[in-house]
């Protein structure tokens, strides 16, 4: 089997981290006899860099013909001052828009031998596992007008939170299918008691519920959403919300799990490729110093075999790999803490390499017993 793959490192640690998920997919690769084709491609501020826009048509072409894109991560202080519609974030607006992919998928797991790195308490997080899907085409982050205005009293600035019925509908449908695979119990995050557009996200919640009468539904306001997340994060199971709500929301679900160096997504389109992205940025206070985290990355990478390869008994064991490395004691600086040495991105990567072979060592035995 051969795909396409398209990778995007962008900026900052972005580089890499999709530097350490390439060495992984060519192990992934040989382990599981398949093949890809690999082109990179620029965006963000590598983009504007050389070509003088963050989303420059090649890049668009490259992932429109690949079966999914690996994108790393976008920004930094060096494009801050640029027009909005010019800096490195626009050019991955624009491509999750060009793309399509409106369901943002954000798997929050806490994995047992990290419970104690979260500044949360033990007993609160144990047992969180929940999905954050986050509308990831619409709302507050590409409605128009969306402009500054020069008027007689001043400037003025205007954003705008624009959704239609059936953009609504498609992602409140991905959320509860994904309910009815999991515990049955969809949390719909809005700000209902304030905005128009949420109290028409509560009416197309209500009426796409009863098409899922198995799944227990509920309404949670975007506020006090945030406050049980890190109260409660075991009410959880799937929350659905808006493109801003989401964005906010999964960072904060971030800390339950140590780090936002352990957060994967998956950005999925009713057709074309799937992007898979961290949920984490260029982070660029490490940027350049091989400090980074790659464990998001790499689940990403696993979140990518799964959905747009279908290489499931890859998907799993790298995502074995993972746990088998954070069980083992292995840590990147940002969930070392006092009691673990730092690993750098490159070391970090080697375990999992190192893991994978043993992973599918022991399948083979198990096969062959
Ligand atoms: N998807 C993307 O490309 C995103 C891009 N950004 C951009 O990234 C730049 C920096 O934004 P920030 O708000 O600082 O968010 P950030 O996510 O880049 O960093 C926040 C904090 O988390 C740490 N961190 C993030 N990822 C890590 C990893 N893999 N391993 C270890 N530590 C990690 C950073 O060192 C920093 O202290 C900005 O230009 C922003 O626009 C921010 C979020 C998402
Ligand atoms: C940089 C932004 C465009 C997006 C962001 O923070 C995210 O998708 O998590
Ligand atoms: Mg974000």
């Amino acid at each position: 089997m051969q795909y396409r793959l398209a990778v995007l490192p962008g900026d900052g640690i972005g580089r890499e981290v999709t530097s350490a998920a390439l060495t992984v997919l060519k192990k992934i690769e040989s382990l599981f006899s398949f093949s890809t084709e690999v082109e990179e491609a620029d965006i963000g501020g590598a983009a504007i860099d050389r070509f003088g826009h963050p989303l420059p048509q090649r890049t668009v072409e490259i992932c429109q013909a690949s079966d999914a894109v690996l994108l790393g991560a976008v920004g930094g202080p060096k494009w801050d001052n640029l027009p909005g519609d010019l800096r490195p974030e626009a050019g991955l607006l624009g491509l999750r828009k060009t793309l399509q992919v409106f369901a943002n998928l954000r798997p929050i797991r806490v994995f047992p031998e990290l419970m104690d790195a979260s500044p949360l308490k033990r007993e609160v997080v144990e047992g969180s596992h929940f999905i954050i899907v986050r509308e990831l085409t619409g709302g507050l982050y590409f409605g128009e007008p969306k402009e500054r205005r020069q008027t007689a009293n001043g400037l003025e600035v205007v954003d705008t939170l624009h959704y239609t019925e059936d953009e609504i509908e498609r992602i409140v449908r991905v959320a509860f299918d994904l309910a009815t695979k999991r515990r049955g119990h969809l949390t719909s995050v809005d700000k209902a008691n304030v905005l128009e557009s949420s109290r028409v996200w509560r009416e197309v919640v209500q009426r796409v519920a009863l098409d899922y009468p198995q799944v227990q539904v509920h309404h949670q306001l975007v506020d006090s959403a945030a406050m049980m997340m890190v109260q409660k994060p075991t009410f959880f199971d799937v929350v659905v919300t808006e493109n801003l709500f989401g964005d906010i929301l999964s960072d904060e679900a971030a800390v339950i799990t140590g780090s936002l160096g352990m957060l994967p997504s998956a950005s999925l389109s009713s057709r074309g490729p799937g992007l898979y992205e961290p949920v984490h940025g260029s982070a660029p206070d490490i940027a350049g110093q091989n400090r980074a985290n790659p464990l998001a990355t790499l689940l990403s990478l696993s979140m990518l075999l799964e959905h747009s390869f279908s290489q499931h008994e890859a998907a799993s064991v790298l995502e074995k790999s993972v746990l088998s490395v954070i069980s083992q004691g292995y840590r990147t600086a940002d969930l070392a803490g006092r009691h673990h040495q730092a690993l750098s991105t490159t070391e970090m990567t080697e375990r999992v390499l190192a893991a994978l072979e043993d992973q599918v060592g022991c399948q083979t035995m198990k096969s062959a017993q």
